[in-house]
Protein backbone atom coordinates (compact mmCIF):
# COMPACT_ATOMS: atom_id res chain seq x y z
CA UNK A 1 0.00 0.00 0.00
CA UNK A 2 0.94 3.33 -0.72
CA UNK A 3 2.01 5.46 2.61
CA UNK A 4 -0.82 7.69 2.17
CA UNK A 5 -3.17 4.82 2.06
CA UNK A 6 -1.64 3.53 5.16
CA UNK A 7 -1.95 6.70 6.85
CA UNK A 8 -5.66 7.02 6.40
CA UNK A 9 -5.20 2.85 7.92
CA UNK A 10 -3.30 5.13 10.77
CA UNK A 11 -5.93 7.41 11.87
CA UNK A 12 -9.12 5.64 11.63
CA UNK A 13 -7.05 3.24 13.69
CA UNK A 14 -6.28 6.14 16.22
CA UNK A 15 -9.84 7.23 16.46
CA UNK A 16 -11.41 3.96 17.13
CA UNK A 17 -8.42 2.61 18.75
CA UNK A 18 -10.04 4.10 22.27
CA UNK A 19 -13.69 3.08 21.12
CA UNK A 20 -14.62 -0.27 23.57
CA UNK A 21 -16.37 -2.99 21.01
CA UNK A 22 -18.71 -3.10 23.72
CA UNK A 23 -20.10 0.66 22.96
CA UNK A 24 -19.35 -0.48 19.24
CA UNK A 25 -21.83 -3.03 19.59
CA UNK A 26 -24.56 -0.76 21.25
CA UNK A 27 -25.33 1.26 17.94
CA UNK A 28 -28.09 1.02 16.19
CA UNK A 29 -28.77 -1.85 14.11
CA UNK A 30 -25.29 -2.69 14.83
CA UNK A 31 -25.56 -6.25 13.24
CA UNK A 32 -27.74 -5.49 10.51
CA UNK A 33 -24.74 -2.86 9.27
CA UNK A 34 -22.41 -5.25 9.79
CA UNK A 35 -23.40 -8.73 8.44
CA UNK A 36 -23.67 -9.99 4.92
CA UNK A 37 -24.97 -13.14 3.28
CA UNK A 38 -23.89 -14.71 0.54
CA UNK A 39 -25.22 -18.39 -0.70
CA UNK A 40 -25.30 -20.68 2.45
CA UNK A 41 -23.02 -18.39 4.42
CA UNK A 42 -24.04 -15.15 6.96
CA UNK A 43 -20.37 -13.58 7.98
CA UNK A 44 -21.05 -11.12 10.89
CA UNK A 45 -18.50 -9.04 11.66
CA UNK A 46 -20.57 -6.66 13.93
CA UNK A 47 -17.95 -7.59 16.41
CA UNK A 48 -14.53 -6.24 14.59
CA UNK A 49 -13.43 -3.08 15.81
CA UNK A 50 -14.51 -1.25 12.54
CA UNK A 51 -17.43 1.65 11.75
CA UNK A 52 -18.52 2.78 8.66
CA UNK A 53 -16.04 5.40 7.91
CA UNK A 54 -13.13 2.91 8.86
CA UNK A 55 -14.75 0.70 6.27
CA UNK A 56 -15.12 3.26 3.89
CA UNK A 57 -11.31 4.20 4.50
CA UNK A 58 -10.42 0.17 3.66
CA UNK A 59 -13.00 0.84 0.91
CA UNK A 60 -11.36 3.67 -0.74
CA UNK A 61 -7.77 2.10 -0.71
CA UNK A 62 -9.12 -0.89 -2.06
CA UNK A 63 -10.85 1.22 -5.49
CA UNK A 64 -7.53 2.58 -5.61
CA UNK A 65 -6.09 -0.82 -6.17
CA UNK A 66 -8.54 -1.66 -9.11
CA UNK A 67 -9.74 -4.73 -7.34
CA UNK A 68 -12.27 -5.44 -10.34
CA UNK A 69 -9.62 -5.30 -12.43
CA UNK A 70 -7.25 -8.05 -10.95
CA UNK A 71 -10.36 -10.39 -10.29
CA UNK A 72 -11.52 -10.49 -14.19
CA UNK A 73 -7.80 -11.04 -14.73
CA UNK A 74 -7.29 -13.96 -12.63
CA UNK A 75 -10.87 -15.40 -14.08
CA UNK A 76 -9.43 -14.40 -17.58
CA UNK A 77 -6.20 -16.35 -17.35
CA UNK A 78 -3.80 -13.13 -16.82
CA UNK A 79 -0.40 -14.04 -16.12
CA UNK A 80 -0.69 -13.30 -11.94
CA UNK A 81 1.88 -15.66 -11.75
CA UNK A 82 5.01 -13.05 -12.95
CA UNK A 83 7.70 -15.19 -11.15
CA UNK A 84 6.64 -18.39 -12.70
CA UNK A 85 4.75 -16.77 -16.02
CA UNK A 86 1.62 -18.27 -15.29
CA UNK A 87 -1.57 -17.81 -15.43
CA UNK A 88 -4.18 -18.55 -12.03
CA UNK A 89 -6.71 -20.11 -12.89
CA UNK A 90 -8.03 -22.43 -10.20
CA UNK A 91 -11.60 -20.96 -10.74
CA UNK A 92 -11.60 -22.86 -14.08
CA UNK A 93 -12.09 -25.77 -12.53
CA UNK A 94 -15.41 -25.23 -11.36
CA UNK A 95 -16.24 -22.48 -14.16
CA UNK A 96 -18.63 -25.45 -15.92
CA UNK A 97 -21.23 -24.76 -12.50
CA UNK A 98 -21.11 -21.08 -12.82
CA UNK A 99 -24.09 -19.21 -13.90
CA UNK A 100 -22.32 -16.22 -15.39
CA UNK A 101 -20.10 -16.45 -19.21
CA UNK A 102 -17.06 -18.01 -18.33
CA UNK A 103 -13.65 -15.74 -18.83
CA UNK A 104 -11.05 -19.04 -18.43
CA UNK A 105 -9.81 -19.40 -21.77
CA UNK A 106 -11.82 -22.33 -23.74
CA UNK A 107 -8.94 -24.89 -24.10
CA UNK A 108 -8.42 -24.59 -20.46
CA UNK A 109 -12.63 -25.16 -20.26
CA UNK A 110 -12.19 -28.04 -22.55
CA UNK A 111 -9.04 -29.93 -20.65
CA UNK A 112 -10.74 -29.42 -17.33
CA UNK A 113 -13.85 -30.98 -18.58
CA UNK A 114 -12.11 -33.79 -19.96
CA UNK A 115 -10.40 -34.24 -16.81
CA UNK A 116 -13.40 -34.40 -15.27
CA UNK A 117 -14.97 -37.17 -16.91
CA UNK A 118 -11.86 -39.21 -16.69
CA UNK A 119 -12.49 -39.10 -12.98
CA UNK A 120 -16.07 -39.56 -12.96
CA UNK A 121 -15.11 -42.76 -14.71
CA UNK A 122 -12.28 -44.19 -12.70
CA UNK A 123 -14.38 -43.02 -9.52
CA UNK A 124 -17.17 -45.32 -11.46
CA UNK A 125 -14.79 -47.90 -11.61
CA UNK A 126 -13.49 -48.18 -8.28
CA UNK A 127 -16.95 -47.98 -7.02
CA UNK A 128 -18.05 -50.89 -9.71
CA UNK A 129 -15.29 -52.91 -8.35
CA UNK A 130 -13.86 -53.24 -12.05
CA UNK A 131 -11.09 -52.96 -13.85
CA UNK A 132 -12.84 -50.37 -16.20
CA UNK A 133 -10.40 -48.60 -18.73
CA UNK A 134 -7.88 -48.12 -16.16
CA UNK A 135 -6.75 -52.03 -15.30
CA UNK A 136 -7.47 -51.34 -11.71
CA UNK A 137 -7.85 -54.16 -9.33
CA UNK A 138 -11.02 -55.35 -8.03
CA UNK A 139 -12.13 -55.60 -4.54
CA UNK A 140 -10.74 -52.67 -3.62
CA UNK A 141 -11.45 -51.14 0.47
CA UNK A 142 -9.28 -48.75 1.23
CA UNK A 143 -7.44 -45.82 -0.66
CA UNK A 144 -4.02 -43.72 0.36
CA UNK A 145 -3.59 -40.54 -0.65
CA UNK A 146 0.08 -39.81 -0.81
CA UNK A 147 0.82 -36.58 -1.19
CA UNK A 148 1.89 -33.11 1.25
CA UNK A 149 1.02 -29.66 1.56
CA UNK A 150 -1.82 -28.79 -1.38
CA UNK A 151 -2.03 -32.34 -2.36
CA UNK A 152 -2.50 -33.45 1.50
CA UNK A 153 -4.51 -30.63 3.23
CA UNK A 154 -7.56 -29.34 0.57
CA UNK A 155 -9.08 -33.41 0.62
CA UNK A 156 -7.85 -34.38 3.96
CA UNK A 157 -10.01 -31.15 5.05
CA UNK A 158 -12.73 -32.24 1.95
CA UNK A 159 -13.00 -35.48 3.06
CA UNK A 160 -13.58 -34.90 6.90
CA UNK A 161 -15.49 -32.03 5.93
CA UNK A 162 -18.20 -34.27 4.22
CA UNK A 163 -18.41 -37.39 6.74
CA UNK A 164 -21.94 -37.33 6.18
CA UNK A 165 -21.95 -37.50 2.62
CA UNK A 166 -19.25 -41.06 2.25
CA UNK A 167 -20.81 -43.43 0.55
CA UNK A 168 -19.03 -46.24 2.64
CA UNK A 169 -17.33 -47.70 -0.53
CA UNK A 170 -14.15 -47.24 0.53
CA UNK A 171 -12.07 -46.26 3.75
CA UNK A 172 -9.76 -43.26 2.90
CA UNK A 173 -5.80 -42.74 4.52
CA UNK A 174 -3.91 -40.08 3.78
CA UNK A 175 -0.15 -40.10 4.17
CA UNK A 176 1.23 -36.88 3.71
CA UNK A 177 4.53 -37.00 5.69
CA UNK A 178 8.15 -38.31 5.35
CA UNK A 179 7.86 -40.13 8.73
CA UNK A 180 7.83 -43.27 8.58
CA UNK A 181 5.86 -44.00 11.66
CA UNK A 182 2.56 -43.41 9.92
CA UNK A 183 4.09 -45.42 6.78
CA UNK A 184 4.68 -48.20 8.72
CA UNK A 185 1.15 -48.25 10.63
CA UNK A 186 -0.54 -48.30 7.16
CA UNK A 187 0.93 -50.99 6.11
CA UNK A 188 0.65 -53.00 9.14
CA UNK A 189 -3.34 -51.90 9.28
CA UNK A 190 -4.03 -52.35 5.31
CA UNK A 191 -4.20 -55.21 3.43
CA UNK A 192 -2.25 -54.37 -0.01
CA UNK A 193 -3.91 -56.22 -2.24
CA UNK A 194 -7.09 -54.11 -1.59
CA UNK A 195 -5.65 -50.99 -1.41
CA UNK A 196 -5.35 -47.95 -4.12
CA UNK A 197 -2.45 -45.49 -4.12
CA UNK A 198 -2.76 -42.43 -5.34
CA UNK A 199 -0.05 -40.65 -6.00
CA UNK A 200 -0.59 -36.88 -5.50
CA UNK A 201 1.95 -34.23 -6.67
CA UNK A 202 2.04 -31.29 -8.97
CA UNK A 203 5.47 -31.37 -9.41
CA UNK A 204 6.29 -35.11 -9.31
CA UNK A 205 9.34 -34.06 -7.45
CA UNK A 206 8.33 -34.11 -3.69
CA UNK A 207 10.64 -35.83 -1.70
CA UNK A 208 8.35 -37.22 0.94
CA UNK A 209 5.94 -38.18 -1.74
CA UNK A 210 8.12 -40.07 -3.58
CA UNK A 211 9.85 -41.86 -0.84
CA UNK A 212 6.60 -43.02 0.63
CA UNK A 213 5.76 -44.38 -3.02
CA UNK A 214 8.76 -46.20 -3.32
CA UNK A 215 7.89 -47.93 -0.17
CA UNK A 216 4.60 -48.53 -1.26
CA UNK A 217 5.58 -49.53 -4.31
CA UNK A 218 8.29 -52.26 -2.46
CA UNK A 219 5.19 -53.67 0.20
CA UNK A 220 2.74 -54.13 -2.80
CA UNK A 221 5.43 -56.42 -4.87
CA UNK A 222 5.92 -58.47 -2.09
CA UNK A 223 2.68 -58.72 -1.85
CA UNK A 224 2.40 -60.01 -4.73
CA UNK A 225 5.87 -62.08 -4.64
CA UNK A 226 7.69 -59.77 -6.81
CA UNK A 227 5.28 -59.58 -9.71
CA UNK A 228 5.99 -55.74 -10.27
CA UNK A 229 3.10 -55.75 -12.96
CA UNK A 230 0.19 -56.37 -10.64
CA UNK A 231 1.88 -54.58 -7.95
CA UNK A 232 1.72 -50.89 -10.28
CA UNK A 233 -1.84 -51.68 -11.16
CA UNK A 234 -2.63 -50.24 -7.37
CA UNK A 235 -1.20 -47.38 -8.32
CA UNK A 236 -3.12 -44.04 -9.84
CA UNK A 237 -1.14 -40.86 -10.52
CA UNK A 238 -2.61 -37.33 -10.53
CA UNK A 239 0.15 -34.90 -11.54
CA UNK A 240 1.17 -31.45 -13.59
CA UNK A 241 4.11 -33.85 -14.19
CA UNK A 242 2.51 -36.37 -16.81
CA UNK A 243 5.99 -37.33 -18.12
CA UNK A 244 7.46 -38.12 -14.89
CA UNK A 245 4.00 -39.82 -13.74
CA UNK A 246 4.85 -42.29 -16.66
CA UNK A 247 8.50 -42.46 -16.48
CA UNK A 248 7.79 -43.54 -12.66
CA UNK A 249 5.91 -46.77 -14.62
CA UNK A 250 2.38 -45.56 -14.06
CA UNK A 251 0.51 -46.04 -17.34
CA UNK A 252 -0.99 -43.11 -18.66
CA UNK A 253 -4.76 -44.30 -18.33
CA UNK A 254 -4.18 -44.36 -15.03
CA UNK A 255 -2.64 -40.45 -14.74
CA UNK A 256 -4.90 -37.68 -14.08
CA UNK A 257 -3.61 -34.53 -15.27
CA UNK A 258 -3.56 -31.31 -13.33
CA UNK A 259 -1.71 -28.01 -14.80
CA UNK A 260 0.57 -25.18 -14.21
CA UNK A 261 -2.36 -22.79 -13.80
CA UNK A 262 -3.78 -24.43 -10.86
CA UNK A 263 -1.05 -23.87 -7.43
CA UNK A 264 -1.11 -26.90 -5.17
CA UNK A 265 -2.91 -24.89 -2.15
CA UNK A 266 -5.59 -24.06 -4.79
CA UNK A 267 -6.03 -27.68 -6.30
CA UNK A 268 -8.70 -29.70 -4.41
CA UNK A 269 -11.20 -28.81 -7.41
CA UNK A 270 -8.90 -31.00 -9.99
CA UNK A 271 -8.62 -34.44 -9.98
CA UNK A 272 -6.22 -33.66 -6.87
CA UNK A 273 -9.78 -34.01 -5.20
CA UNK A 274 -9.83 -37.58 -6.36
CA UNK A 275 -10.31 -38.85 -3.13
CA UNK A 276 -12.62 -37.36 -2.03
CA UNK A 277 -14.80 -38.00 -4.90
CA UNK A 278 -14.35 -41.97 -4.06
CA UNK A 279 -15.17 -40.64 -0.76
CA UNK A 280 -18.63 -39.08 -1.53
CA UNK A 281 -19.07 -39.95 -5.28
CA UNK A 282 -19.16 -37.75 -8.29
CA UNK A 283 -22.36 -35.88 -7.59
CA UNK A 284 -20.71 -34.79 -4.49
CA UNK A 285 -18.18 -33.58 -5.74
CA UNK A 286 -20.12 -31.61 -8.62
CA UNK A 287 -22.02 -30.19 -6.07
CA UNK A 288 -18.84 -29.51 -3.92
CA UNK A 289 -17.35 -27.53 -7.34
CA UNK A 290 -21.14 -25.70 -7.87
CA UNK A 291 -21.07 -24.55 -4.41
CA UNK A 292 -17.06 -22.70 -5.19
CA UNK A 293 -19.17 -21.78 -8.50
CA UNK A 294 -21.33 -19.56 -6.64
CA UNK A 295 -19.26 -18.05 -4.88
CA UNK A 296 -16.81 -16.93 -7.57
CA UNK A 297 -19.94 -15.82 -9.17
CA UNK A 298 -20.88 -13.32 -5.61
CA UNK A 299 -17.18 -12.58 -5.81
CA UNK A 300 -17.54 -11.68 -9.61
CA UNK A 301 -20.42 -9.15 -9.66
CA UNK A 302 -20.95 -8.03 -5.83
CA UNK A 303 -20.39 -4.49 -4.63
CA UNK A 304 -17.23 -4.39 -2.53
CA UNK A 305 -19.70 -3.69 0.35
CA UNK A 306 -21.46 -6.42 -0.01
CA UNK A 307 -18.90 -8.69 -0.96
CA UNK A 308 -18.15 -11.43 1.70
CA UNK A 309 -14.48 -12.57 0.35
CA UNK A 310 -13.51 -8.66 -0.23
CA UNK A 311 -14.91 -7.89 3.41
CA UNK A 312 -12.92 -11.26 4.78
CA UNK A 313 -10.07 -9.48 3.20
CA UNK A 314 -10.60 -5.98 4.10
CA UNK A 315 -11.02 -6.88 7.90
CA UNK A 316 -7.70 -8.68 7.78
CA UNK A 317 -5.89 -5.73 6.28
CA UNK A 318 -7.64 -4.14 9.16
CA UNK A 319 -6.28 -5.74 11.77
CA UNK A 320 -3.60 -6.52 10.91
CA UNK A 321 -1.75 -2.68 8.86
CA UNK A 322 -4.88 -0.75 10.99
CA UNK A 323 -4.92 -2.14 14.85
CA UNK A 324 -1.30 -3.89 14.42
CA UNK A 325 -2.30 -7.60 15.21
CA UNK A 326 0.23 -10.33 14.19
CA UNK A 327 -1.80 -13.29 14.54
CA UNK A 328 -5.27 -14.37 13.15
CA UNK A 329 -6.98 -16.99 14.65
CA UNK A 330 -9.89 -19.37 13.13
CA UNK A 331 -11.91 -21.55 15.55
CA UNK A 332 -14.53 -23.81 13.50
CA UNK A 333 -17.18 -24.78 15.81
CA UNK A 334 -17.63 -28.45 13.81
CA UNK A 335 -15.24 -31.04 14.36
CA UNK A 336 -15.39 -31.79 10.38
CA UNK A 337 -13.96 -28.27 9.94
CA UNK A 338 -11.10 -29.40 12.79
CA UNK A 339 -8.44 -29.26 9.97
CA UNK A 340 -9.58 -26.34 8.44
CA UNK A 341 -7.18 -23.98 10.46
CA UNK A 342 -3.80 -26.25 8.78
CA UNK A 343 -5.81 -25.72 5.66
CA UNK A 344 -6.16 -22.17 5.76
CA UNK A 345 -2.30 -21.60 7.35
CA UNK A 346 -1.11 -23.31 3.84
CA UNK A 347 -3.59 -20.79 1.43
CA UNK A 348 -2.75 -18.12 2.86
CA UNK A 349 0.94 -18.00 4.74
CA UNK A 350 2.38 -19.96 2.01
CA UNK A 351 0.49 -17.43 -0.22
CA UNK A 352 1.02 -14.19 1.25
CA UNK A 353 3.84 -14.92 3.69
CA UNK A 354 6.18 -12.83 1.68
CA UNK A 355 7.95 -9.39 2.50
CA UNK A 356 8.90 -8.09 -1.00
CA UNK A 357 6.63 -6.84 -3.81
CA UNK A 358 5.60 -8.65 -6.71
CA UNK A 359 8.22 -6.62 -9.00
CA UNK A 360 10.85 -7.41 -5.97
CA UNK A 361 10.91 -4.42 -4.18
CA UNK A 362 10.40 -3.66 -0.62
CA UNK A 363 7.01 -3.38 1.37
CA UNK A 364 5.96 -0.37 3.27
CA UNK A 365 3.32 -2.54 5.13
CA UNK A 366 3.11 -5.87 7.21
CA UNK A 367 1.82 -8.77 5.21
CA UNK A 368 0.11 -12.34 6.68
CA UNK A 369 -0.49 -12.51 10.72
CA UNK A 370 0.14 -15.79 11.72
CA UNK A 371 -2.53 -18.25 10.91
CA UNK A 372 -3.44 -20.54 13.74
CA UNK A 373 -6.29 -22.09 15.26
CA UNK A 374 -7.93 -25.45 16.54
CA UNK A 375 -11.87 -26.27 17.01
CA UNK A 376 -14.33 -24.89 19.34
CA UNK A 377 -15.08 -26.12 21.90
CA UNK A 378 -11.62 -27.90 22.59
CA UNK A 379 -9.76 -24.68 21.78
CA UNK A 380 -11.79 -23.00 24.98
CA UNK A 381 -10.52 -25.61 27.12
CA UNK A 382 -6.80 -25.21 25.56
CA UNK A 383 -5.46 -22.23 24.51
CA UNK A 384 -8.57 -19.49 25.02
CA UNK A 385 -7.12 -18.14 28.23
CA UNK A 386 -4.60 -16.92 26.74
CA UNK A 387 -6.91 -15.09 23.86
CA UNK A 388 -9.12 -13.96 26.44
CA UNK A 389 -6.71 -12.48 29.06
CA UNK A 390 -3.12 -12.91 27.33
CA UNK A 391 -1.53 -9.70 26.00
CA UNK A 392 -1.74 -10.24 23.04
CA UNK A 393 -5.20 -9.50 20.94
CA UNK A 394 -5.34 -12.30 18.18
CA UNK A 395 -8.88 -11.48 16.30
CA UNK A 396 -10.52 -14.70 14.83
CA UNK A 397 -12.91 -16.18 12.75
CA UNK A 398 -15.57 -17.88 14.46
CA UNK A 399 -17.17 -20.54 12.06
CA UNK A 400 -20.46 -22.52 12.92
CA UNK A 401 -23.12 -24.69 11.20
CA UNK A 402 -26.65 -23.91 11.61
CA UNK A 403 -28.19 -27.65 11.18
CA UNK A 404 -26.10 -30.23 12.11
CA UNK A 405 -25.90 -33.55 10.35
CA UNK A 406 -27.09 -35.63 13.08
CA UNK A 407 -29.91 -35.71 15.23
CA UNK A 408 -28.07 -35.00 18.83
CA UNK A 409 -30.42 -31.95 19.37
CA UNK A 410 -29.00 -31.00 22.75
CA UNK A 411 -25.24 -31.45 21.38
CA UNK A 412 -25.41 -29.12 18.65
CA UNK A 413 -27.57 -26.63 20.83
CA UNK A 414 -24.70 -26.38 23.33
CA UNK A 415 -21.69 -26.00 20.63
CA UNK A 416 -24.09 -23.10 19.07
CA UNK A 417 -24.33 -21.56 22.53
CA UNK A 418 -20.94 -22.04 22.98
CA UNK A 419 -19.87 -20.24 19.58
CA UNK A 420 -22.09 -17.55 20.33
CA UNK A 421 -21.06 -16.99 24.02
CA UNK A 422 -17.07 -16.81 22.96
CA UNK A 423 -17.53 -14.30 20.45
CA UNK A 424 -19.80 -12.18 23.01
CA UNK A 425 -17.01 -12.56 25.89
CA UNK A 426 -14.00 -11.57 23.13
CA UNK A 427 -15.76 -8.25 22.66
CA UNK A 428 -17.69 -7.69 25.82
CA UNK A 429 -15.28 -8.77 28.65
CA UNK A 430 -15.79 -8.21 32.20
CA UNK A 431 -15.36 -4.99 33.84
CA UNK A 432 -13.16 -4.48 37.21
CA UNK A 433 -16.92 -3.56 39.01
CA UNK A 434 -18.60 -6.80 37.93
CA UNK A 435 -15.67 -8.57 38.43
CA UNK A 436 -15.64 -7.39 42.04
CA UNK A 437 -19.54 -7.61 42.62
CA UNK A 438 -18.97 -11.05 41.95
CA UNK A 439 -16.33 -11.46 44.65
CA UNK A 440 -16.96 -13.85 47.40
CA UNK A 441 -18.11 -13.25 50.55
CA UNK A 442 -15.49 -12.98 53.59
CA UNK A 443 -12.80 -11.83 51.40
CA UNK A 444 -10.68 -8.93 53.21
CA UNK A 445 -10.65 -5.75 50.78
CA UNK A 446 -7.16 -6.65 49.25
CA UNK A 447 -7.81 -9.98 48.74
CA UNK A 448 -11.29 -8.96 47.20
CA UNK A 449 -8.98 -6.77 44.66
CA UNK A 450 -6.49 -8.94 43.64
CA UNK A 451 -9.34 -11.67 42.70
CA UNK A 452 -11.27 -9.30 41.07
CA UNK A 453 -8.43 -7.87 39.15
CA UNK A 454 -7.66 -11.82 37.92
CA UNK A 455 -11.39 -11.85 37.25
CA UNK A 456 -11.17 -9.30 35.13
CA UNK A 457 -11.82 -9.45 31.23
CA UNK A 458 -10.41 -6.53 29.02
CA UNK A 459 -12.79 -7.39 26.19
CA UNK A 460 -12.14 -5.59 23.22
CA UNK A 461 -11.43 -8.52 20.85
CA UNK A 462 -12.20 -8.88 17.99
CA UNK A 463 -13.93 -11.95 15.86
CA UNK A 464 -15.58 -12.44 13.14
CA UNK A 465 -18.86 -15.24 13.22
CA UNK A 466 -19.31 -17.16 9.99
CA UNK A 467 -22.23 -18.99 10.11
CA UNK A 468 -22.86 -21.59 7.09
CA UNK A 469 -26.61 -23.03 6.94
CA UNK A 470 -25.38 -26.21 7.07
CA UNK A 471 -22.19 -28.41 6.27
CA UNK A 472 -22.78 -30.33 2.64
CA UNK A 473 -20.71 -30.35 -0.26
CA UNK A 474 -22.43 -26.63 -1.70
CA UNK A 475 -21.65 -24.57 1.62
CA UNK A 476 -18.07 -26.40 2.04
CA UNK A 477 -17.19 -25.09 -1.48
CA UNK A 478 -18.57 -22.14 -1.25
CA UNK A 479 -16.74 -21.52 2.26
CA UNK A 480 -13.26 -22.27 0.39
CA UNK A 481 -13.28 -19.92 -2.26
CA UNK A 482 -14.62 -17.39 0.10
CA UNK A 483 -10.71 -17.38 1.73
CA UNK A 484 -8.99 -18.13 -1.82
CA UNK A 485 -10.71 -15.03 -2.84
CA UNK A 486 -10.00 -13.20 0.38
CA UNK A 487 -6.33 -13.84 -0.45
CA UNK A 488 -6.13 -12.87 -4.25
CA UNK A 489 -7.50 -9.05 -2.42
CA UNK A 490 -5.18 -9.25 0.15
CA UNK A 491 -2.69 -10.19 -2.03
CA UNK A 492 -3.33 -7.09 -4.80
CA UNK A 493 -3.52 -4.81 -1.90
CA UNK A 494 -0.50 -5.79 -0.39
CA UNK A 495 1.42 -5.63 -3.77
CA UNK A 496 2.80 -9.42 -3.74
CA UNK A 497 2.26 -12.80 -5.77
CA UNK A 498 -0.12 -15.05 -3.83
CA UNK A 499 0.79 -17.80 -6.50
CA UNK A 500 4.42 -18.75 -5.93
CA UNK A 501 6.33 -20.42 -3.19
CA UNK A 502 10.24 -18.95 -2.70
CA UNK A 503 10.08 -19.74 0.68
CA UNK A 504 10.02 -23.13 0.80
CA UNK A 505 12.91 -23.95 -1.23
CA UNK A 506 15.90 -23.19 0.59
CA UNK A 507 15.04 -25.67 3.38
CA UNK A 508 14.80 -28.59 0.68
CA UNK A 509 17.66 -27.69 -0.69
CA UNK A 510 19.78 -27.84 2.94
CA UNK A 511 17.75 -31.21 3.68
CA UNK A 512 19.30 -32.77 0.50
CA UNK A 513 22.85 -32.00 1.47
CA UNK A 514 22.30 -32.86 4.85
CA UNK A 515 20.89 -36.45 4.05
CA UNK A 516 23.78 -38.02 3.25
CA UNK A 517 25.59 -36.41 5.93
CA UNK A 518 23.55 -38.36 8.75
CA UNK A 519 25.35 -41.43 7.73
CA UNK A 520 29.20 -40.55 7.34
CA UNK A 521 31.43 -37.95 5.22
CA UNK A 522 32.73 -34.58 6.74
CA UNK A 523 30.81 -31.81 8.46
CA UNK A 524 32.96 -28.96 7.80
CA UNK A 525 30.85 -27.09 5.14
CA UNK A 526 27.89 -26.65 8.18
CA UNK A 527 27.45 -24.22 10.81
CA UNK A 528 28.35 -25.00 14.11
CA UNK A 529 24.93 -26.28 15.18
CA UNK A 530 24.18 -28.52 12.58
CA UNK A 531 27.47 -30.36 12.78
CA UNK A 532 26.93 -30.66 16.42
CA UNK A 533 23.52 -32.12 15.93
CA UNK A 534 24.28 -34.80 13.22
CA UNK A 535 27.70 -35.66 15.30
CA UNK A 536 24.63 -36.37 18.32
CA UNK A 537 23.34 -37.88 15.99
CA UNK A 538 25.73 -40.27 14.56
CA UNK A 539 26.57 -40.96 18.23
CA UNK A 540 22.90 -42.27 19.31
CA UNK A 541 22.25 -44.71 16.33
CA UNK A 542 25.66 -46.29 16.37
O1 LIG B 1 2.15 -31.39 -5.13
P1 LIG B 1 3.62 -31.30 -4.95
O2 LIG B 1 4.34 -30.82 -6.16
O3 LIG B 1 4.19 -32.62 -4.47
O4 LIG B 1 3.92 -30.23 -3.85
C1 LIG B 1 3.42 -30.33 -2.56
C2 LIG B 1 3.50 -29.02 -1.83
O5 LIG B 1 4.85 -28.59 -1.76
C3 LIG B 1 4.93 -27.19 -1.94
O6 LIG B 1 5.46 -26.96 -3.20
C4 LIG B 1 5.78 -26.55 -0.90
O7 LIG B 1 6.97 -27.21 -0.74
C5 LIG B 1 3.49 -26.72 -1.86
O8 LIG B 1 3.30 -25.52 -2.50
C6 LIG B 1 2.78 -27.87 -2.47
O9 LIG B 1 1.41 -27.85 -2.20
Amino acid sequence: MQAGQLDSLAREAARLRPVHLRELLKQEQRFERFSRRAGPILLDFSRQKLDEPALAALGTILDQHAWQARRDAMFRGDVLNASEQRPVLHTALRAGYSALPSLAPAAVRAEVDETLARMAHMVDAVERSEPGDFDLPEGITDVINLGIGGSDLGPRLAVDALAAFHTGRVRCHFLPNVDGHRTASLMRSLDPRRTLVLLVSKSFTTQETLLNAAVLKEWLVNAYEGNGERANRHFLAVSANVDAARAYGIPSQRVLPMWDYVGGRYSVWSAVGLVLALAVGMDHFRALLRGAAQMDDHFRTADWRDNLPVLLALIGVWNRNGLGFPAHGVIPYHDGLGKLPAFLQQLEMESLGKSVSAEGGDLRQATVPVVWGSVGTNAQHAFFQALHQGTDIVPLDLIGVARPAHALGANHEALLANLLAQGAAFALGKTAEQALAESPAGLDESARHSLAAQRTFAGDRPSSTLLLDSLDPGSFGALLALYEHKVLIQALLWDINAFDQWGVELGKTLAKSILPALASGSLSSFDASTRGLIETLRGLRG
